[in-house]
């Protein structure tokens, strides 16, 4: 008999910057998801409730249930019926990985119910594939900082140090911009030298994170490869980035896929740089919330009962 599961899933901010892809972290926000048993295989119940409920299905599209779903056909039996209860605390559609904590959530009940069949490294890659890059998926299960690379020996996941002076303050508009849009917009080719400007900078990004270092980490943020064709997508965008600068803030750069941007202060610069950012997108018309968050460690947790 299988019993009641409460996952517990962070929030992420991926790329960073030039880290596009490969690179995300995981923050103090968090989407929570209570699994209990129905008696009837196949059935379903989704109850949702928090932030940004109404744009969320309840029916068997549901993000969480297919992901859920999905581990059970990879293992060739049939889905158990079951009830999601989901409290949304992260918002939807802006850049903070909310598709990403579906897809954990899924996938981690659905392994436990099913007696572990998958070790992490398996549910990782099938979160992978379900979400179609690594940025989110990594830092939300392991937490923490984390870079993923893959070739054909497979996915290789790297932590990244992070100095624990820098704290990550979002600034998250009320307008949504869904990521298959914010990835419709970019190019399929890219020019050598915006290449090595991305290579360089994620090298210079690294280093930002480690040692703290200021001017490492405001032009480690910059990147050619997403950030000047996003930036389109958000308006703004240039006098919010301007305004946190002056702020205090060590880097800025979008969170995600947009549109909330994450800007690192140092620990006492968090009130100021949010309210700058606050002011600027107000002069466009935009209501944003600022929030000073800290890099999660733990990432997901799953809790019988
Ligand atoms: N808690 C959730 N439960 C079910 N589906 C979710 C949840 N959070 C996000 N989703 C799905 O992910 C989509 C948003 O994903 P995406 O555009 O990648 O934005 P984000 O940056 O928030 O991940 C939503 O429209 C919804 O389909
Ligand atoms: N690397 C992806 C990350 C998308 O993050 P999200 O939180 O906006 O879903 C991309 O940049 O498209």
């Amino acid at each position: 008999m299988v019993e009641v599961v409460t996952v517990r899933t962070p929030a992420s901010a991926a790329n960073l910057g030039p880290g596009f892809d490969c690179m995300g972290a995981a923050l103090t926000l968090y989407n929570e998801f209570r699994f209990s048993p129905l008696p009837d295989k196949g059935s379903l119940d989704i109850d949702i409730k928090g932030i940004d409920v109404a744009h969320l299905t309840t029916e068997a599209d549901n993000l969480a249930y297919q992901s859920f779903k999905r581990l059970y056909d990879r293992l060739g039996k049939k889905t158990p019926g079951v009830k999601i209860e989901i409290d949304m605390e992260i918002p939807l559609t802006r850049g903070l990985g909310s598709s990403a904590t579906a897809i954990v959530a899924g996938l981690m009940a659905a392994n436990h119910w099913a007696g572990n069949p998958l070790n992490q490294m398996e549910v990782m890659e099938l979160a992978i594939a379900l979400e179609g890059f690594p940025d989110n998926v990594v830092p939300a299960l392991l937490g923490g900082c984390h870079l993923a690379t893959k070739d054909e020996s497979g996915w290789l996941i790297c932590d990244i140090p992070w100095h624990e002076r820098i704290i990550p303050v979002v600034a998250i508009p009320n307008f949504e911009l869904s990521t298959a849009d914010a990835r419709k917009i970019l190019p399929s080719r890219y020019d050598r030298q915006d290449a090595i400007f991305n290579i360089s900078h994620l090298g210079l990004l690294v280093r930002g994170l480690e040692t703290g270092n200021a001017e490492w980490l405001k032009r480690g943020m910059e990147d050619r490869i997403h950030q000047p064709y996003r930036k389109t997508l958000i308006p703004g965008y240039d006098e919010v980035k301007e305004a946190a600068i002056n702020a205090g803030a060590l880097g800025v750069a979008i969170s995600g896929a947009g549109p909330t941007l994450i800007a690192f202060v140092q620990a006492d610069r968090g009130t100021d740089v949010g309210t700058a950012m606050v002011e600027s997108w107000k002069t466009h018309g935009i209501h944003v919330d600022a929030l000073s968050l800290m890099l999660d460690r733990k990432g997901t947790t799953l809790e019988e009962g």
